[in-house]
């Protein structure tokens, strides 16, 4: 029997007691032996609850007890869980974590001392929530230099924009729901709909791809915030839909560059049809070509099976995971990894669309914004255009690139 602890009873933490409750055969099976949690960690009072056995709210008791071989960190954010999984890892304990926020900022760290003490540290479910990327990335994909991610990570803002879209709900109603359904960041849902949510998730995934520690210091980020309804309708227009996309792509001079923002999807692109809380991520191998991973991006149960199967690898694998899953120390970047790549964009603008330095094309208007398209063009040249109209007395209020069909 297989003893293990849950940091953070919430949404995810929750979600793994049910998963190994309701599973526990097939787990015992794939496990090797049945898997077992002893402990529960938690700040909020569970003495009601019928597992209120269970809980403590002290870490050292579960690091005095031998018999747990893995601790699963469902608290979220870095003031905590950082310092006690350190504390499990250095106590020789395997960590299974869904919290990116905490990969994203001290992976390569946490992979080295998990190494260092023969212990395990997984992370299936800080990227895709239930969608398996990590593993196959690191695995099955093992034989390829991967030198383009793209996707759609961010469930929560994927939710909300379905539904606005969709069924006209407004933007606090579709954030309000997406937290009632356990999808948004409960700490703060800005995370969500400003995109470092996002942002960690492809830095996370970059440092994978590239083999060093990308820092979502430097990743460009922009989130849903700003969209309006002329945004959606004109993107309607042009037979696309508007998603919060990721990205990550080795250049061709080997350097990299990386962004999160809404952009604008046609029709036929498979990312346009990824709806509600689904995530969808494109890889690009140079043996393989393209592979997409689909699947549910949030939410208890889909996110506790990710976490679940992290659990039953570090007690099968231990140390012996991170021959393939690892990543460098890397100091931060001093500039963020800007996008030089020209491309079709649609900018709003207010006061004038015709007379500046790149050609506008009119594509929708309403209450005195328009919503124009601006072929080939880099974002150095929106950023000048931005400037020029000012200096004439107009603007620049929204640019959004356009995915290839
Ligand atoms: N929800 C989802 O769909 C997904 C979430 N994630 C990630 O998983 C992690 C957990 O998310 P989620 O379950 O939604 O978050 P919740 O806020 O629902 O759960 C966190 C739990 O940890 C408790 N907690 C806070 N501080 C401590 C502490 N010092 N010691 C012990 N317990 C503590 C919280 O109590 P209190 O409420 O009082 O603070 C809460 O019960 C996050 O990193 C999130 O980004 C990843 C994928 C999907
Ligand atoms: N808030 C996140 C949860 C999963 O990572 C999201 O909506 O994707």
């Amino acid at each position: 029997m297989a003893k293990i602890a849950i940091m953070g009873f919430g949404t995810v933490g929750s979600g793994v007691l049910e998963v190994c409750r309701r599973n526990a055969a097939a787990i015992a099976r794939r496990a090797g032996e049945p898997v077992e949690v002893k402990y529960i960690l938690d700040v909020r009072d569970f003495s009601d609850s019928p597992d209120a056995a269970l809980f403590v709210k002290d870490l050292d008791i579960i690091l005095a007890d031998p018999e747990v071989k893995a601790v699963v960190e469902t608290i979220g954010g870095t003031r905590f869980a950082y310092p006690y999984v350190r504390r499990c890892l250095e106590s020789g304990r395997s960590v299974c974590t869904s919290n990116k926020e905490m990969v994203a900022t001290y992976g390569a760290e946490l992979l080295a001392l998990a190494r260092e003490h023969g212990a395990a540290f997984l992370f299936e479910a800080s990227v895709g929530g239930g969608t398996p990327i990590i593993t196959p990335m690191h695995q099955c994909l093992a034989a390829n230099h991967i030198s383009r991610i793209e996707g759609i990570v961010n469930g929560t803002t994927n939710f909300m924009l379905t539904k606005m879209k969709r069924e006209g709900m407004s933007f606090d109603e579709a954030l309000r729901l997406a937290q009632k359904l356990g999808y948004a960041e409960t700490k703060d849902p800005g995370d969500d709909v400003d995109g470092r949510d996002a942002c960690r998730k492809i830095a996370i995934l970059a440092s994978l791809a590239c083999g060093h520690h990308v820092y979502p210091d430097n990743i460009p980020t922009r989130g849903i915030r700003e969209l309006t309804s002329l945004d959606v309708k004109a993107a309607e227009s042009l037979e696309c839909v508007i998603k919060l996309i990721a990205w990550y792509r080795e250049e061709a001079n080997g350097g990299l560059s990386a962004g999160v923002e809404p952009m604008l999807v046609p029709d036929t692109n498979q990312l346009a049809g990824v709806d509600d809380v689904f995530n969808a991520i494109l890889v690009k191998g140079d043996m393989l070509g393209d592979v997409v991973f689909y699947g549910k991006g949030a939410g208890k149960l889909p996110t506790a099976s990710a976490v679940v199967a992290d659990v039953i690898d570090a007690l099968k694998e231990g140390a012996a995971v991170h021959d393939s899953l690892f990543w460098q120390p890397a100091e931060k970047l001093d500039h963020m990894l800007e996008d030089k790549k020209p491309c079709s964009w649609c900018v709003r603008v207010r006061g004038g669309a015709y007379g500046f330095s790149l050609p506008m094309e009119p594509v929708r208007s309403e209450n005195g914004q328009t919503v124009c398209r601006v072929h080939n063009a880099t974002r150095a040249q929106i950023d000048a255009l931005a400037v020029e109209m000012k200096a004439r007395g107009c603007e620049l209020l929204l640019a959004l690139k356009q995915m290839p069909a």
